[in-house]
């Protein structure tokens, strides 16, 4: 006889152990053999309290005849019933209600969207929030534990990204991996981007990271102070393209790097999610270009070329160096050298022209942000500024330049590079992830498809954990001489994101940020400029408020040579204009 069999599963789990049981198979058999399967399991989700609310379902089905798709059909409801069930009994986390069909869409903030979250996660009394804008789910976590929770321990669910309509569909530059969904096209370019980059090959690369900020950021600085802006976007920028593409680079406004800047920029502002509306109605993307109204699309046919021409043209010029002879070590001759008897070579070789781009468009922004930062921060604190100078002239001495092998004993400047990296948290609303599958948190439902902002403003600038977060207060990470180990380290913890999607260059800013800031501390003396009366005046900290990267907005200062000190003598073999 046909009919549908209840089965008790297995109890897997210590935390169901008050369930009566953890899986639940429904079972269509016809003359004894199982035709039919609705099996229904317990989420692996861990806080999970209330057995019929926590069903995850997986349907397996065979054999098909009138009957028994009556039968199936049957099956499927259940599933249904059970799937919308516990949608139903299942809260959302916590969050603003939503109203009928916009839902939160005009809660949503275009600007500061990380301090809103925070205060928002305040007035609900909860880190984990729930939002959602014309049927896009949101989940905002302002918690350390709960992203490590969510998006390391469960990485399997939380690691693509949201799909960028404006940036991926109309610009259709799907090259770089940093906006991949999870996948073998995402991990194809990541892996290749650690097999030169991984943590194991970072001293590689810092002698020319060194060279850089030797010629060009101390040297410039000496000779145009004023620009100190300038100086450190070229020095960064050419650093990233001297290590992928080994092409030589001007000490001062290097014509590729300038424009690889600008380039990312107007890219980056595609993937804002208020600035274009093909970002929150994807099918606009089918107007046709002639429409009124479709602006958009010129816009993106130009950021297309211009993208195209920085995945192309410096990867050709490396290769003919190449051809030549005359390419230095760098991440294209490393990778096209390492490949070249691979069977797919022309796939590999599409995937190094790729990711080396991807290179500029990470190092350049986020690393500038903090060195700028850092600099702010010395203009809040002159007597923190002495206190980091007086440990480098500890260490290092007047007679010579800091070195690499320095950094380790560089404990208060360790202190202060932490406190520059929580105090204005460069990516303060991270990268968003995506959920892959839907999942249960804390008794809250989380469905597929939910973007995921891990909010690292919040969790930087939590006063339980960090008092006076708007304060850069580099004493905080210190007690009795040394660095504190029971705080949350920002050089290591929510800066740099989580899980699977984690900055895989956070070793190469780290290490960039230490030298750098060390090196302008031996040199240079950092104040604000002064007025007509000789008053200093004072520069108030203001940062760019897209929520995608903080920058500080421009602000002056003075940089002057270190009295008792011979800048000029120190840096002799170090100034020129030849490309470095
Ligand atoms: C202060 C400097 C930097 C900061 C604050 C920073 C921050 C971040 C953040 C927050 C993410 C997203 C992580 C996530 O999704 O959870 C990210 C991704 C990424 N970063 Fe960085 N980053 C910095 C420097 C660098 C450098 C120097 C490189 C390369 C040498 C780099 C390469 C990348 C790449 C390739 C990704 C995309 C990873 C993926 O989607 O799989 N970043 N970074």
């Amino acid at each position: 006889m046909p009919g549908l069999l209840l089965q008790d599963g297995q109890h897997d789990s210590q935390a169901f152990s008050h369930s009566p049981f953890k899986s639940l198979r429904v079972t269509y058999r016809r003359q004894s053999v199982p035709t039919a399967i609705v099996h229904f399991s317990v989420n692996s989700g861990h806080v999970v309290s209330n057995f019929p609310h926590s069903l995850s379902i997986t349907t397996t089905m065979s054999l098909i005849s009138v009957r028994d798709g009556l039968v199936i059909s049957l099956c499927v409801l259940v599933h249904f019933i059970y799937r919308n069930r516990r949608r139903r009994l299942l809260p959302f986390p916590p969050g603003p209600s939503p109203w009928p069909i916009v839902k939160n869409t005009f809660t949503i903030p275009l600007i500061n969207a990380h301090g809103y979250y925070k205060e928002l996660g305040a007035k609900f009394g909860s880190k984990l929030l729930y939002l959602e804008a014309l049927g896009q789910p949101m989940l905002i976590i302002n918690d350390i534990r709960i992203a490590q929770d969510l998006l390391e321990k469960r990485s399997a669910l939380y690691s693509s990204r949201p799909a960028i309509p404006m940036l991926n569909d109309v610009v259709g530059v799907r090259a770089y991996f940093s906006v991949m969904p999870y996948g073998d096209y995402w991990r194809a370019h990541r892996r290749m981007f650690q097999q030169h980059f991984a943590e194991k090959y970072l001293v590689r690369n810092q002698e020319r990271a060194m060279e850089f900020i030797r010629k060009g950021l101390l040297a410039n600085l000496l000779e145009s102070p004023e620009n100190f802006d300038e100086h450190i976007r070229n020095c960064i920028g050419g650093i990233a393209v001297s290590v992928t593409y080994g092409l030589p680079v001007q000490r001062k406004r290097d014509p590729f790097v300038h424009f690889s800047e600008t380039t990312f920029a107007v890219s980056s502002a595609t993937a804002a999610p208020g600035k274009f509306l093909v970002n929150i109605v994807p099918s606009l993307k089918h107007v046709p270009e002639w429409m009124p109204g479709a602006g958009f699309k010129q816009v993106a046919k130009e950021v297309r070329a211009n993208l195209l021409k920085l995945i192309e043209e410096p990867f050709e010029a490396s290769v003919k160096m190449m051809e030549k002879g005359t390419a230095p070590m760098c991440f294209i001759t490393d990778m096209l050298e390492r490949h070249r008897h691979s069977p797919d070579y022309e796939t590999q070789s599409i995937y190094i022209k790729q990711t080396a781009a991807m290179v500029f468009a990470a190092v350049s922004e986020t690393t500038v942000t903090a060195l700028n930062t850092f600099i702010l921060g010395m203009l809040q604190r002159p007597d923190v500024l002495k206190k980091a100078q007086k440990e480098v002239d500890d260490i290092v001495g007047t007679n010579r330049l800091p070195e690499f092998s320095d950094i380790p004993h560089l404990e208060y400047l360790s202190a202060v590079i932490k406190e520059t990296l929580r105090w204005n948290p460069v990516a303060p609303m991270g990268v968003p992830h995506h959920t892959s599958e839907e999942d249960v948190y804390m008794g809250y439902y989380i469905p597929k498809g939910c973007t995921v902002f891990a909010n690292a403003y919040a969790m930087l600038h939590d006063d339980e954990i960090f008092p006076e977060p708007q304060e850069f207060k580099p004493e905080r990470f210190i007690k009795d001489d040394c660095l504190r180990e029971d705080l949350p380290d920002p050089e290591y913890v929510a800066t740099f994101g989580f899980g699977r999607r984690v900055c895989p260059g956070a070793h190469i800013a780290r290490s960039t940020l230490h030298i750098a800031a060390a090196s302008l501390l031996h040199l240079f003396d950092i104040a604000p400029e002064l007025d007509g009366d000789g008053k200093p005046i004072k520069v108030v900290p203001q940062f760019n408020q897209t929520s995608t990267v903080s920058w500080p907005l421009p602000f002056r200062c003075k940089m002057t040579p270190r009295a008792g000190r011979d800048v000029k003598d120190l840096l002799e073999g170090y100034i020129g204009s030849d490309p470095i």
